[in-house]
């Protein structure tokens, strides 16, 4: 199971939760990785853990004052970016310019998707990997994988029928190890996450309850 924290804008010390993540995923079988906010990508980075963008934009070099360029993001240390985030959605012309831009830069890709419908839309523009996220349950501490089974499991349904090579991640308050096991019994290949590691009041702690069944 892949295994994305999302620190959104929290107020949290970035490079420590990057050390811990990084050591958590020397102790596990899971791939985990953190999205820290762009300015912290470098130094992020830098501590060895797999980071990731949470969003770039549908640009090229050139004159776009206060964009996300995705080939900075990669110089910085990005191997992957988030994309069309519940909290930074995008209209389907700039997700699929986003995309670009993200392959132009070979970094890895999951465009994240309300419902599966969306998940359906999404996977047609050839991401790595999509996100289902009900936004009702972002932050709530109650798991998408068991509050609303049934979104998951149409959403691996949905991707799998438009493109079987995109695999799928959900998230939406998954906080704990129980939670992960539900989201890959329902056919996810990951979860991103966010609250349960970033407002923890020890992230170390958190990780190692998240990934300890798998
Ligand atoms: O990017 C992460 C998701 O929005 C889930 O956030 P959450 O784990 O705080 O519910």
């Amino acid at each position: 199971m892949f295994v994305l924290v999302n620190l959104k804008t929290y107020p949290c010390d970035p490079i420590a939760i990057a050390e811990a993540v990084r050591d958590v995923n020397d102790t596990t079988d899971a791939r985990l990785a953190v999205a820290p906010q762009a300015a912290h990508i470098e130094r992020v980075a830098e501590t060895g853990v797999e980071t990731w963008a949470q969003h770039v934009d549908p640009i090229e070099y050139g004159s776009n004052t206060g964009h996300t360029l995705a080939e900075t993001a990669a110089d910085a240390g990005a191997v992957g970016t988030l994309i069309n985030h519940s909290e930074r959605r995008l209209k389907l012309a700039d997700i699929d310019g986003a995309l670009r831009a993200a392959e132009r830069s070979d970094l890895e890709t999951i465009v994240c998707a309300n419902n599966p419908t969306q998940v359906g839309a999404a996977a047609a523009l050839e991401p790595d990997a999509v996100a289902v996220e009900p936004p009702e349950l972002i932050g709530t501490g109650t798991p998408v994988s068991q509050a609303d089974p049934d979104i998951v499991r149409d959403a691996v349904e949905a991707a799998e029928t438009v493109d079987p090579d995109v695999a799928v991640l959900c998230g939406a308050g998954i906080s704990t190890g129980d939670d992960v096991v539900s989201a890959s019994d329902l056919g996810t290949e990951g979860v991103l996450l966010a609250s349960g590691v970033a407002k923890a009041d020890d992230p170390t702690a958190a990780l190692e309850s998240l990934v300890e069944p798998l």
